[in-house]
């Protein structure tokens, strides 16, 4: 779906990007990455906003600036709506029902936009601008969706319902690209992940692989005292952190009357640190 090799970008006499990655069809891939690692100027130069400098970009099989009928076919959403912060809803998703063909309706009624039809876009919060901009991504019935930080605006709330809208949208065969970096919500929906660092790719590949390179198992037990000293583990917040086989480490606790309350390997958050070497 998007392939890209030694892709360069030079901004103000300095490369700021030098990656290669590939997002596979019908995948959720997250981009993650600090502020300032280029993960806004690779999503423009995926979306033909941005020339590339040097290297291979392909989005939809064909290099995203020489061919601008691919996005017929993918939809890109950023942080904030930019539209006429005058025109209505109602206005803004019939014209580009209109322009792609479809009653506009269906999706209407799906993103529960009937009592928020005639609010100009300039007077949405940012939960419900985020929720037009997909809703408006989606009368074109894209392919691919390319979001940059569409969460950073939003609260919990509007974010939990952000990434059900991703989890529809994905079983509907829909290829989702998203930076963030917000982790610990994207760390439920996402398939794969590109980790990005000043500008380089520092791991890509399944979430499962990332996850599973993390040696540290953290437990939450009923007697954290007792626990360290048997498990030979140190605290990290509320957390026992401990190495070693899982299923071991889970007898030797049931062998002395230790309950579990809750234990996790490994968050995106740590995977990409020890990726980045943070
Ligand atoms: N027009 C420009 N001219 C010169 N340098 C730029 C320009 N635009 C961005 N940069 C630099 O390129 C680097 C990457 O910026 P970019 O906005 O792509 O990062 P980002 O990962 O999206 O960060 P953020 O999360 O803060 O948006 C930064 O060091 C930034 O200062």
């Amino acid at each position: 779906m998007i392939l890209a090799e030694g892709l360069t970008k030079v901004l103000g006499g300095r490369e700021v990007i030098n990656l290669s990655f590939r997002v596979e069809p019908r995948s959720v891939t997250g981009f993650i990455g600090p502020n300032g690692a280029g993960k806004t100027t690779t999503i423009k130069v995926i979306s033909g906003l941005l020339r590339k400098t040097s290297g291979k970009i392909e989005v939809l099989g064909e290099d995203p600036w020489d061919n601008p009928r691919i996005y017929e076919r993918m939809a890109v959403i950023f942080t904030s709506i930019y539209h006429p912060q005058e025109v209505r809803v109602v206005e803004y998703l019939k014209d580009l029902g209109r322009i792609y063909g479809k009653d506009p309706r269906d999706i209407i009624q799906e993103f529960g936009l009937e009592q928020h039809l005639n609010k100009r876009l300039g007077q949405l919060s940012s939960g419900l601008a985020q929720r037009v901009q997909l809703a408006s991504a989606l009368l074109k019935e894209p392919e691919l969706i390319v979001a940059d930080e569409p969460t950073a605006n939003l609260d919990p709330k509007a974010r939990s319902e952000f990434y059900d809208l991703v989890r529809r949208l994905s079983k509907r065969g829909v290829t989702l690209f998203i930076s963030s970096h917000i982790l610990s919500e994207l760390e439920k929906v996402v398939t794969h992940v590109v980790f990005i660092s000043q500008g380089k790719v520092t791991f890509s590949g399944r979430i499962n692989e990332a996850m599973n390179a993390g040696e540290e198992i953290y437990l939450l037990v009923d007697d954290p005292e007792r626990a360290i000293t048997i498990l030979n583990g140190e605290m990290e917040g509320g957390y026992i952190k401990v190495r070693g086989d899982l299923r071991e480490i889970v007898n030797k606790l049931d062998g002395e009357g230790i309950k579990i309350i809750s234990l996790r390997r490994y968050s995106l958050d740590e995977a990409f640190k020890k990726f980045s070497g943070i």
